[in-house]
């Protein structure tokens, strides 16, 4: 049996690497766009219609247009866009985020993927929240440190250009609190209240971490490192993207520094806590074109066809 899979912005960065996870497959045929119709919306409506799942890795815009064109029962949509992650009628696509997620991405024809710091942050954060350690009316706060290709097209032009000096040095920015993963950084770990959230963009082309972090004292009376640990590697039993590391895992370190680029190519996601006295550090690396955002959004096809979920990751 073969599916038939259409990539709505093929030419795009999380396109590209959706059709180079699809090319090595054999039970996945590619409806493949003419350049020169790429954005004509009628060429564009035919394929979506005759794809049993169709990747939007357009902006959140030509997201929402691709998803009224659709007349078709059948089509799966699976969006690599911010546009439908909150929305009703959507599932998340996240299979690890808790008991009953895939049940609700294989029955979903309309699956919403999550964005590349929201990954981190929900992977990171949900598991606290569930195991009662973590108040839903907690107030936290989050970095993340991503590589340019994270802002598509446009910035890896931008930082490949070269001559910028200002592009050398690692620059935060969001800085008017209201990133637009915040409201599904809320949605899908059960927060009440947004993060303060801070991502930072530097000179390298992949790889992503967040930071989250934590006083004991903003968690459950008594909570110790060694529960915050334990909780994460409950909730992910069994998972096979997902690492919990050791508690303070120096093996991870290189000469006491963070290695953000260590998930590329895969798509992995790696948890840490790293604690001493009464603070912690709750942390989580992925590719923000793996786990971020093309390998996630061929996981949920696979969770939603019924087929192995690792196939060709
Ligand atoms: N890059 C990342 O790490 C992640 C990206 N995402 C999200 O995935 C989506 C795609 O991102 P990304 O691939 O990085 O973005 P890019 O800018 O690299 O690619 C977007 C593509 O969409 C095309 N496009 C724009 N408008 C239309 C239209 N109306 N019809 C058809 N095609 C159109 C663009 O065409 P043209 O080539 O002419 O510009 C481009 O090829 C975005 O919503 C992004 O936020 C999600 C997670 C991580
Ligand atoms: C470096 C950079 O700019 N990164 C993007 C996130 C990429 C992503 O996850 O985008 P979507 O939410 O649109 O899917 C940003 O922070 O806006």
């Amino acid at each position: 049996m073969s599916f038939k899979v259409f990539v709505d912005g093929q030419e795009g960065t999380t396109g590209l690497r959706i059709n180079e996870y699809l090319a090595a497959r054999n039970d996945v045929e590619v409806l493949r766009i003419d350049a020169d119709k790429r954005k004509d919306a009628a060429e564009r409506a035919r394929l979506l219609n005759a794809a049993d799942v169709a990747f939007l890795c357009l902006p959140d815009d030509a997201s929402r247009e691709a998803a009224a064109m659709i007349t078709n029962p059948n089509t799966c949509l699976i969006d690599a866009s911010t546009a439908h992650r909150t929305v009703p009628g959507w599932a998340f696509g996240l299979p690890e985020l808790a008991p009953g997620q895939r049940d609700k991405i294989r029955a979903a024809k309309r699956i919403a993927n999550p964005g590349c710091h929201a990954s981190a942050f929900i992977l990171a954060v949900r598991p606290l929240v569930d195991a009662g350690l973590l108040s839903a009316d907690a107030g936290v706060t989050a970095t993340s440190i991503t590589g340019y290709s994270g802002g598509g097209k446009s910035m890896i032009a931008q930082y490949e250009a070269g001559g910028d000096a200002r592009l050398m040095s690692p620059r935060p920015y969001a800085l008017g609190l209201a990133h637009k993963h915040l409201p599904e950084m809320m949605a899908h770990t059960g927060l009440r209240m947004a993060p303060v959230f801070m991502p930072i963009v530097g000179n390298f082309y992949k790889g992503l971490a967040v930071t989250v972090p934590l006083h004991l004292s903003q968690l459950r009376a008594g909570t110790t490192p060694e529960q915050v640990q334990a909780a994460l590697v409950a909730h992910y039993a069994g998972e096979r993207f997902i690492r919990v590391m050791p508690l303070r895992d120096a093996d991870t370190l290189n000469e006491g520094f963070f290695d953000v680029q260590a998930c590329n190519d895969s798509n992995r996601v790696d948890l840490f806590v790293f604690g001493s006295g009464t603070q912690i550090l709750v942390m989580a690396r992925l590719d923000n074109l793996g786990k971020g955002a093309s390998g996630a959004a061929v996981q949920a096809m696979n969770v939603h066809l019924g087929l192995d979920e690792g196939l060709g990751l």
